[in-house]
C-alpha cells in the first residue's frame, strides 16, 4: 500500500503487481469469457515475523496474489521480493524460501498421511531419519498419529486438510504461506493449526501470510490484515487499526418474526439506514441512535414483531463494508 520504505526489514514486497487472465473464446456453444485483471496494482509489504492476513469476498484475487509470491504465477508487470530474492526474475527459488499450501492439493492423495509428511520432508532436503523425525513431532502436534497410516484419499475433507498442513510444515521455511489452511475443519482441528502457526512464529521466527474468508478467526490470530477488492488491497493496518478507521458505529442487527410491522413509524424511519436480507435488517449507527433505536423496537408495539436482536462493536466485516465491499463470501460466525 505504501510504496514508501520501512524503517524494520521486510520479509516480502510485492510492489504494483498486475496480472490479467487473458479472455478465452467460448468453444461449442459455450459463452466466451472476458479478460480479468485479477491483481490491479497490488502492493504490500510483510514483516519478519508477523501473521500477515488476506482477507476478501470470493474472487477479489487472494489466490492470484499468492500465486504469484510463490513463484507459481509468473506476473504481467510489478515487483515480488521475498526474503532479498527477486521472485520474479528467479520464480524457482522459492521452494527454498517458503512453504506454500494452496487451496486443493490432491497430489499426496495416494500417500498415507505420514508418508505424505515424510515425502515433503525429503524434497526439502532433510535426509530419511530427518523426514521420519519431524513428521512424526508434526503429526502428535495436529493431533493425527491416530490416523498417519490411512491413505489421505480416504479421509474426510477436513482430516485431509489437516495432514496437508502437516505436510505443508514439515521441513520448516521461512516463510509460510497459506491459502484458507482450515477450511472444512471442526473446531479441535481448527485451534491446533492456530496454535501450530503460532508456534512457528513465536519459537522459530517465521513469517505466515495467511488467506482467509473468517473474519472471526482473522481478528484472532492476525499481526495485520489487507482487505482485499477486485484485484487491489484497499485498506491494510492491524485488525484494530482498521477497526478504528470505521469509527465509532455500531452494527444493529434487527431479525423479524415475518415482516417489518411498518406501521409503528420508528421502524419506518430506520428502513432507510437497513441494509436488508430477508427477514434481516443490518444498521450500522453511531452509539447514541443504535440505543434509541433497541429501545423503540423492544419497549413498543414493535416487539411482538421482532424475533431476534444484536448490537455489536465493528469488526473486520464493517471495515469491509465500510470500504465499499460485498457481503457475499464473507463468513461472519
Ligand atoms: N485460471 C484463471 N483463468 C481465468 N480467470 C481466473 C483464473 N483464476 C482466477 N480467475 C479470476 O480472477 C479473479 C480472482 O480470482 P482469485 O481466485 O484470485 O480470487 P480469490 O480472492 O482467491 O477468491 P476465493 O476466495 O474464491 O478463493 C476472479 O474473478 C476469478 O474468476
Amino acid at each position: 500500500m505504501d510504496g514508501v520504505e520501512m524503517p524494520e526489514p521486510a520479509a516480502v514486497r510485492v510492489h504494483d503487481l498486475v496480472k490479467t487472465y487473458p479472455a478465452r473464446r467460448g468453444r461449442r456453444g459455450a459463452p466466451a469469457t472476458p479478460a480479468v485483471r485479477a491483481s490491479d496494482g497490488v502492493s504490500l509489504t510483510v514483516r519478519h515475523g508477523e501473521v500477515f492476513g488476506l482477507l476478501g469476498p470470493n474472487g477479489a484475487g487472494k489466490t492470484t496474489l499468492v500465486r504469484q509470491l510463490t513463484g507459481l504465477l509468473r506476473p504481467d508487470s510489478g515487483r515480488v521480493d521475498v526474503l532479498g530474492h527477486d521472485l520474479v526474475r528467479h520464480p524457482r527459488r522459492a521452494a527454498r524460501l517458503l512453504a506454500y499450501l494452496g487451496q486443493e492439493s490432491t497430489a499426496l492423495d495416494e500417500l498415507t498421511v505420514a508418508l505424505a509428511a515424510e515425502t515433503t520432508g525429503r524434497l526439502r532436503g532433510l535426509d530419511a531419519a530427518a523426514a521420519r523425525r519431524e513428521s512424526g513431532e508434526v503429526l502428535e502436534e495436529l493431533g493425527l498419529g491416530a490416523i498417519a497410516s490411512r491413505p489421505l484419499k480416504r479421509l474426510s475433507g477436513g482430516q485431509r486438510r489437516l495432514a496437508c498442513v502437516a505436510a505443508a510444515l514439515v521441513g520448516e521455511r521461512p516463510l509460510l504461506v497459506l491459502d484458507e489452511p482450515t477450511a472444512g475443519m471442526d473446531p479441535v482441528a481448527r485451534r491446533a493449526v492456530w496454535a501450530a502457526v503460532d508456534r512457528r512464529r513465536a519459537e522459530r521466527g517465521a513469517t505466515v501470510i495467511l488467506v482467509t474468508h473468517n473474519v472471526i478467526e482473522a481478528e484472532l490470530v492476525l499481526d495485520r490484515v489487507a482487505v482485499m477488492d477486485r484485484g487491489r488491497a484497499v485498506a491494510c493496518g492491524t485488525p484494530a487499526g482498521l477497526k478504528a478507521m470505521v469509527g465509532e458505529d455500531v452494527r444493529l442487527e434487527l431479525v423479524w418474526r415475518d415482516r417489518p410491522p411498518l406501521e409503528v413509524p420508528e421502524v419506518a424511519a430506520l428502513r432507510p439506514d437497513a441494509a436488508e436480507t430477508g427477514r434481516r435488517w443490518t444498521l450500522r449507527l453511531p452509539p447514541e441512535e443504535a440505543r434509541a433505536a433497541v429501545a423503540a423496537v423492544t419497549g413498543g408495539p414493535a416487539f411482538a414483531a421482532l424475533d431476534d436482536f444484536t448490537l455489536a462493536m465493528p469488526s473486520l466485516e464493517d471495515v469491509y463494508l465500510a470500504l465499499g465491499g460485498h457481503t457475499e463470501g464473507l463468513v461472519k460466525v
